[in-house]
């Protein structure tokens, strides 16, 4: 199937430390559709930065196999197509916005990245134009995870893995940075996956949204977001917008119901 992406057979994991083990993720199984935007949800510690984690090479399946565009992560890490944002922007402090955004360019030795987009491209597609040259103590935290999402996509990557990217802002910031995110992600036109604890957060943004279930974690149940697109902030107060978000809080507390039935 040419439209998948991403693929997950029979994914799992455990951290072995010592005589300690915890089984992380358990039979984890996933095609995500090229162009998709997808959020992972589950209760803390279950297992979901994990999953996205094998997924950026930045850990291994003890079991199971995880491609990307046909093959393995490490293969696409360094062919440099997976570009990460987590919650930290982790900007370097002495280099400028347009130095930051430039460091992956830098590391991978290219002074440009065919069908990529410039430097300025990215500046303006995260409204930060006006900002080329502050360092990043002048940007507010926002600001400061627009640099790391521009910096993300410099090297035109192919899948874009974002852990709790807005996670630490507060709610006014977070909704319209996840707006101008989706903007971007149409833009761009990239295969997206989003690592969130916020229930309307993943319905604003995913086409499906995955449910996991405490740790080890595995997915419970698949909700399609049938929304239009482009999605708005208005969207949020529609009854279809409450009838995801109920949707999903029941298939996210359900095991804790029922252990407390
Ligand atoms: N490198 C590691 N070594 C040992 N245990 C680990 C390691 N990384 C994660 N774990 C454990 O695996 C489990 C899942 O962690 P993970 O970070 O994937 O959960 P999460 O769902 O993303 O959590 P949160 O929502 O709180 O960020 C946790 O119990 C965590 O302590």
């Amino acid at each position: 199937m040419s439209d998948v992406s991403i693929v997950l057979e029979g994914v799992s994991k455990t951290f072995v430390d010592g005589a300690n083990r915890v089984h992380a993720v358990e039979r984890v199984d996933l095609a995500i559709a090229r162009g998709e935007f997808v959020a992972l949800i589950g209760p803390s510690g279950c297992g979901k930065s994990t999953v996205l984690r094998m997924l950026g090479d930045l850990e291994s399946p003890s079991t199971g196999s995880v491609t990307i565009d046909g093959v393995s992560p490490g293969e696409i890490r360094k062919r440099r197509q997976i570009g990460m944002v987590f919650q930290e922007a982790n900007l370097l402090p002495w280099r400028s916005v347009y130095d930051n955004i430039a460091l992956p360019l830098e590391i991978a030795g290219k002074s440009a990245v065919p069908g990529a987009r410039s430097i300025d491209d990215l500046l303006e597609l995260v409204g930060l134009k006006d900002f080329r040259d502050a360092l990043p103590w002048q940007l507010s935290g926002g600001m400061r995870q627009r640099v790391a999402i521009a910096r993300a996509l410099v090297l035109n990557p192919k899948v874009l893995l974002l852990d709790e990217p807005f996670g630490a802002l507060d709610e006014i910031t977070r909704n319209r940075l996840n707006i101008d995110l989706l903007k971007i992600w149409t833009e761009v036109g990239i295969t997206a996956v989003l690592v969130t604890h916020s229930i309307s957060e993943a319905v604003l943004m995913s086409d499906r949204i995955f449910v996991m279930s405490p740790r080890p974690a595995t997915i419970t149940t698949t909700i399609p977001v049938t929304l239009p697109r482009p999605r708005t902030a208005q969207m949020q107060r529609a009854p279809e917008f409450f009838d995801l978000v109920a949707r999903t809080g029941e298939a996210l507390y359900r095991p804790f119901e029922t252990e407390a039935a």
